[in-house]
């Protein structure tokens, strides 16, 4: 992890109570957020998420209380000075929908005078971090572009000025299974890169442990239920409250911990472009594979054929698999699996931070582990045999 850039938030004694309501949305809150943490808030809809998140920006104003930014009391600095030095990214991206992307990355660099070449600078630098060849997506309209690729505009322009602090309301809350865990992915890999403060409002307490170094639950009122790990969370639930949040499948909860870094992987047979089909069969033969991983000039997967499909001709084709499924090393296997099922699949490419394949992973690795940590589990849980239930019953 580098330096990190990130600064802590507390949140002292913080209410608020919307005009004409009888009771606060938020009613008393003290939150410290370490700097470089990741921290997610869930509860159920209308708990107080959004409005605790936007105190923090003041979009919201606090009814009482006091805010800090590191060491600043931020609760009397001008809205909109603070919210130049906190990134906010909302559901959709929020793009401005008649500006280019560099129009929108550059928004607050040209509110706080940098120069063109700055900015320019700036954002071919963002579009790289978030995964957008700036030559492809410079110029375009945000309706010329997928939700997922607008939502990393979103982050791009979310930290255009360097900001130490990264508020995301819902961010991948409008995109589909796949796009979503590919964002998280990108998004754990900008943290380790940047090492920012980032608090995320979600519903998805799956999405919360697999992004947060720490959970925050809240219930109606902003009641703080549980803030702790994940780990911390699933191992020993506060209450009752927590325990029925988290639900019944908190054992299988368990695979959105364990990533796909921390599993073994199988290793994979490459091949490019042009390459003779004999030469590569009698290769993935000597190491035992069925089936090859045709690759780019990157090392990114295009195709995975089997040895049967790759001697239908005499050299590797250029065909690429627009369904490929791959997992980043950061992804669950909660994900994984959601991967392999969606492409109908019984494995899964691994791919490193810059998308290049390092290896793959299959269903009976992922099973093994569900086996593992099922046993696990149950061994915790008071053994009644078959005949200690007979007997009770008799
Ligand atoms: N402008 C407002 N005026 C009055 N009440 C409001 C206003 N905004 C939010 N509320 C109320 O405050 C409470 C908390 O709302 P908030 O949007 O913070 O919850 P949330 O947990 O983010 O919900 P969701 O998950 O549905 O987005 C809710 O009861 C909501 O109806």
């Amino acid at each position: 992890m580098t330096d990190i850039t990130g600064a802590s938030i507390r949140l002292d004694g913080v209410v608020k109570q919307y005009k004409g309501t009888a009771k606060p949305a938020v009613q008393k809150i003290d939150l410290d957020i370490e700097a470089g943490h990741i921290v997610a808030f869930v509860g159920p809809s209308g708990c107080g998420k959004t409005t605790t998140l936007k105190m923090i920006n003041r979009l919201i104003e606090p009814t009482e209380g006091r805010i800090f930014i590191g060491d600043r009391d931020v609760t009397g600095e001008d809205p909109d000075k603070l919210r130049q030095s906190i990134g906010y990214v909302i559901q959709s991206g929020g793009l401005f929908p008649h500006w280019s992307v560099s129009k929108n990355i550059g928004a607050i660099p040209r509110v706080l005078g940098w120069d063109k070449a700055r900015i320019a600078e700036r954002t071919e630098y963002l579009l790289d971090l978030v995964g957008l060849d700036a030559d492809t997506f410079r110029d375009r309209l945000p309706k010329d572009m997928s939700g997922g690729q607008q939502q990393r505009v979103g982050v791009a322009r979310a930290l255009a000025a360097d900001p130490p602090v990264l508020l995301m309301d819902e961010p991948f809350g409008a995109v589909d299974p796949i796009t979503r865990v590919r964002l998280q992915d990108s998004l754990i890999a900008i943290q380790h890169e940047l090492a920012k403060t980032i608090v995320i409002v979600t519903h998805d307490f799956e999405e919360a442990t697999k992004l947060g170094d720490k959970v925050l639950i809240l219930s109606e009122g902003g009641k703080i239920e549980q803030y702790g790990t994940p780990e911390e969370i699933l191992a020993k639930p506060a209450n009752a409250f927590v325990e029925e949040f988290i639900g019944s499948g908190a054992t299988l909860a368990h695979l959105t911990l364990t990533r796909v870094k921390d599993v073994d992987h199988n290793p994979v047979v490459t091949a490019r472009v042009g390459d003779s089909s004999r030469e590569v069969i009698n290769r993935a033969k000597a190491a035992g594979a069925t089936w090859i991983v045709v690759v780019d000039d990157q090392g990114r997967g295009r195709a995975w054929p089997s040895l049967d499909e790759v001697a239908t001709k005499e050299r590797i084709s250029d065909y690429v698999d627009p369904r490929l499924p791959t997992v980043a090393p950061s992804s669950t296997l909660n994900d994984a699996l959601d991967s392999m099922l969606a492409a109908s699949q019984g494995g899964v490419l691994v791919t490193d931070g810059r998308g290049a394949v390092t290896g793959a992973l299959t269903i009976a690795t992922v099973m093994a582990v569900i086996r593992g940590q099922l046993s696990d589990a149950r061994a915790d849980e008071e053994q009644v045999t078959y005949s200690d239930h007979t007997e009770g019953t008799a």
